[in-house]
């Protein structure tokens, strides 16, 4: 039965508004029994098109665009009218289309997100209106069956830095192309507490609220303001954090993770895959965890995930201390190595378990500053595994890897900062320095590498949080668990890392590759979910052989559903 108020929206979903309802419209796919039923035949050309046919029509258009980011803005558009047509054709296309509609092209629409503006989409949430908030966000989710909630304050946008709005509505979009979480379940929501980038204050067409970032009570009250407001109304929804600042990451994930199902995906979506890209790389090497020297170089949201990850992995799988873990770590930042001696003024609080003792350095070279830089730290401890996660295009120089490479017969090498202009090495260089040998992965895409040994090409795999984040999602929401525990995200980690092509062939990439981002998500999915029960924590009543089936049936596919039309409306 409807209520009134569906009613109303069904009944009033015909002609125009139904055409420019991207959750509905069909475009020419409407066969003639529904146009005629919703007041389309005089609306449309005659012919009716399949989706395929659609697809190929979509895709003509785009190829015309010869830029990446004119292919973003074509396809921002097609999303705003049709999502069935914008998914089948990203579904069609995964490979070659997700840097379009991500990384590394997502960077620049981001930075431009002022001047490509057309039509907004998902909730904004601004500081000035946090009076009306409540409001604002029933406006948008009422009577809705909201399963996911992304949210940003766009302070850490990838490595692009403060951006003042953007990004939760292109992370969106992957649950649904690589997770299948259903679109209309899903909304992002931009958490707009202003901007510290002078360049967007100054610009008269900036669409946010130009103001300095709000910080201290005032910005926690807000954000949790928000977080109470989905609480309340979508108890058993995913509240996923995206691209929030250094200091506020970590911090907000915390405090509300045993409070609701929340998920930061720069500290855990980032530690999980390269969880997964390190187990394939020691099963390579046939070593252990636990026996890897760890230089991370980038000590923010994503170093600390990272570091933390594996560290609880090193417990977990190969049953060490967490004290004898913790030791197997160098954490640098922009001050060199994290040691004893830079004192609290540096050395975030956080980083604390993993500060190094100044004796172990005695003799080492530092800067007149007292800091020790990455050549020495490698030069000293002969790392097995290099990770950038610092946002420093370039950072790991000839002169490093070559050293690493020096102490090291395969040197595990992965450039995490995005976009592909900030990664801390370009593979191609650090696959030439190390004679071939480097085991690498990127947080960008970057084509294979040439074996300067002869040989089949190198294909560097992209270590993107992407790669799992969908499928850690939908298997916490699938099972409605309680939260997204750390044994939920090590099992998902340990699925993808056994889809791995290095795992049969150990001269063939760390992970899978994207075109297979669907099914490996689907699997990841799997993973968590059976994990989610067996802990105790979903809220299904299903055996664990069932599981699979439920989790690839609530699957959203783009494909067209049937309307049927009576007094009621459309259904
Ligand atoms: N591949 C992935 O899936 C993935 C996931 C998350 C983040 N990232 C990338 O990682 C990078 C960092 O993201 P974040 O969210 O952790 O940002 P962040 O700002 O929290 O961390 C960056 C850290 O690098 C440090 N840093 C800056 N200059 C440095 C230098 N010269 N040497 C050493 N350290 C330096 C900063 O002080 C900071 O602690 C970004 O480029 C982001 O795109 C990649
Ligand atoms: O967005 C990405 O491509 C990965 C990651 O979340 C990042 O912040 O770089
Ligand atoms: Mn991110």
């Amino acid at each position: 039965m409807s209520t009134p108020a569906t009613r109303a929206l069904r009944v009033a979903l015909r002609g125009d508004s139904i055409l420019t309802h991207p959750r509905f419209n069909k475009g020419t796919a409407f066969p003639a029994h529904e146009r005629k039923a919703l007041g389309l035949t005089g609306r449309l050309p005659f012919r009716a098109n399949t989706l395929e046919e659609q697809c190929r029509r979509a895709y003509d258009q785009l190829i015309t665009r010869d830029t990446p980011i004119r292919k973003n803005t074509f396809l921002q558009s097609l999303k705003d009218q049709n999502w069935t047509l914008y998914y089948g054709l990203l579904s069609r296309h995964l490979k070659e289309l997700i840097p379009i509609i991500y990384t590394p092209t997502q960077a620049d629409a981001i930075a431009n997100y002022s001047h490509l503006f057309r039509r907004s989409e998902g909730m904004f949430l601004t500081f000035p209106n946090q009076d009306t908030m409540e409001e604002d966000f029933l406006e948008q989710t009422r009577g809705r069956d909201i399963q996911l909630f992304v949210c940003s304050d766009a302070e850490a946008i990838l490595g692009i830095g403060d951006q003042g709005v953007g990004i939760a509505t292109a992370k969106s979009a992957i649950y649904t192309l690589l997770g299948g979480i259903d679109p209309s379940k899903a909304i992002s929501v931009t958490l707009d507490v202003g901007t510290d980038n002078e360049d967007l204050l100054n610009d008269d067409l900036y669409v946010g609220w130009p103001n300095g970032r709000v910080r201290g009570k005032a910005y926690d009250k807000f954000i949790d303001k928000f977080v109470q407001l989905v609480r309340k109304y979508h108890p058993h929804s995913l509240l996923h954090f995206e691209d929030f600042g250094v200091t506020n990451a970590k911090r907000l994930l915390d405090y509300y993770r045993d409070q609701h199902a929340v998920f930061n995906d720069d500290v855990q979506g980032t530690g999980a895959v390269s969880l997964a890209a390190l187990l394939t790389a020691v099963g390579v090497t046939k070593s252990r965890l636990a026996d890897q020297r760890i230089v991370i170089y980038g000590s923010g949201t994503a170093g600390l995930g990272i570091t933390r990850q594996l560290r609880d992995a090193m417990v977990q799988i190969d049953n060490m201390s967490e004290a004898d873990a913790n030791k197997r770590f160098y954490l640098m930042d922009r001050y060199g190595l994290v040691r004893q001696s830079l004192g609290p003024s540096k050395i975030r609080e956080d980083l604390h378990e993993f500060v190094r003792p100044d004796d172990e350095w005695t003799g080492v070279p530092t800067n007149d500053k007292g800091e020790i830089g990455l050549f020495d730290v490698v030069r000293k401890i002969k790392p097995t595994v290099l990770v950038g996660c610092s946002t420093r295009g370039g950072a790991f120089t000839e002169k490093v890897i070559r050293e690493m490479a020096h102490g090291t017969d395969r040197p595990i090498i992965f450039p995490l900062s995005n976009p592909s202009r900030l990664a801390e090495v370009d593979p191609k260089d650090a696959n030439n320095w190390t004679d071939g040998k480097a085991l690498m992965a990127s947080g960008s895409p970057f084509p294979p590498c040439k074996n300067p040994r002869g040989g089949k090409d190198y294909i560097v795999a992209e270590c993107n949080n992407a790669l799992i984040y969908p499928g850690l999602g939908y298997g916490a929401m699938i099972t409605q668990a309680r939260s997204l525990s750390d044994s939920m995200i090590i099992s998902g980690a340990r699925r993808l890392a056994s889809l791995s092509p290095a795992l049969k062939d150990p001269d063939s990439a760390l992970l899978p590759d994207f075109a297979e981002a669907q099914h490996v998500n689907t699997e990841v999915a799997i993973a968590v979910a059976e994990q989610a029960i067996e802990e105790g924590l979903a809220d299904v009543l299903w055996k664990k052989d069932e599981v699979r089936e439920h989790v690839v049936s609530g699957m959203w596919q783009p494909v067209y559903a049937d309307y049927t039309y009576d007094q009621d409306g459309l259904h």
